[in-house]
């Protein structure tokens, strides 16, 4: 019978989350494993209960569906075992800002923005109150760079990003481990969903060397990780610059150039 927190990963039928579900089982966790496609969820359920006897649970789950994403809530407000949560679930962009329909602007939202900020919204309360435990956002370099040109998933993980800053900001003094992984190019199934092929996408990381680095970031306490950036003093100048703007906002007068010349 393990001490250890139960964890539950979206999105782990396949790449990232499947893999982050490779490595908590072989540190001892039992797991919830969410996603919408089952078999795939049993198979993986089934070889990591074997492989590192640990129990696995599989709760599918299609999240942007609200009566199918309240089943997961609800599953992280009642089972007190569970106190690391992975919201890792994601959908990218497939074509230009000009080609997105509502339908998809309203999953990828849907997925990216409004089932990771509830899901967190479920968990943390009874994180708070036990004084302990983590939530895990997977956001993207992407989120830093509309030069990419994939806008709208851009948004949504910076949106993934400043969520977790606030909740860093919020949570941690009640204990929580707030942590934000910021990948680049991971090979995973995504980039055949955004319409490009892999093998197009120079410099891509082997997605279990982005989790091994995530989880180095994860065991520091790191409340932003960014393994593909290799020199940390980026994000910390990024970081500084971010702070010395606000500290240089003055609320009550418009700045001189903007002033009519007076
Ligand atoms: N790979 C990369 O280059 C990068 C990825 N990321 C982020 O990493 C995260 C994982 O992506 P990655 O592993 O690459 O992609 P994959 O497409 O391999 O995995 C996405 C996972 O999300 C699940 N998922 C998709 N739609 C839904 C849904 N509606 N409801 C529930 N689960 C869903 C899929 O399972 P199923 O289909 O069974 O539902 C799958 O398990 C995403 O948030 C992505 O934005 C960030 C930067 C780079
Ligand atoms: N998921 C990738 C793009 O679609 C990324 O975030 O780099």
């Amino acid at each position: 019978m393990t001490t250890l927190p139960s964890v539950l990963i979206t999105g782990a039928s396949s790449g990232i989350g499947a893999v982050y579900a490779k490595r908590f089982a072989s540190r001892g966790h039992d797991l919830v494993l969410v996603a919408r496609d089952q078999a795939r969820l049993q198979t993986l359920a089934t070889a990591l209960a074997r492989t590192h006897q640990v129990a696995v649970d599989v709760l599918p789950a299609d999240l942007t569906i609200h009566q199918e994403l309240a089943t997961v809530e609800d599953r992280l407000r009642s089972d007190r075992r569970i106190g690391i949560l992975v919201n890792n679930a994601g959908l990218p962009q497939a074509g230009g800002f000009l080609q997105q329909d509502t339908a998809g602007i309203d999953r990828l939202i849907g997925l990216n923005i409004t089932a990771l900020t509830r899901l967190s919204a479920a968990i943390a309360p009874r994180l708070a109150e036990a004084g302990t435990g983590a939530i895990i956002n997977i956001g993207s370099v992407v989120g830093l760079a509309p030069e990419f040109g994939m806008t709208l998933y851009g948004a949504t993980k910076a949106y993934v990003l400043l969520l977790s800053q606030g909740l860093q900001q919020e949570l941690g003094p009640k204990g929580i481990q707030i942590q934000a992984v910021l990948p680049a190019a991971t090979r995973t199934a995504i980039w055949d969903k955004a319409g490009i092929d892999i093998d197009t996408v120079t410099d891509i990381m082997e997605v279990d060397e982005l989790v091994d680095a995530a989880l180095v970031g994860f065991d520091r306490h790191e409340p932003v990780t960014i393994p593909p950036l290799q020199d940390a003093a980026h994000w910390n100048a990024l970081d500084t610059a971010r702070l010395a703007l606000l500290g240089d906002l003055d609320q009550s007068h418009a700045a001189q150039r903007y002033r009519s010349a007076s």
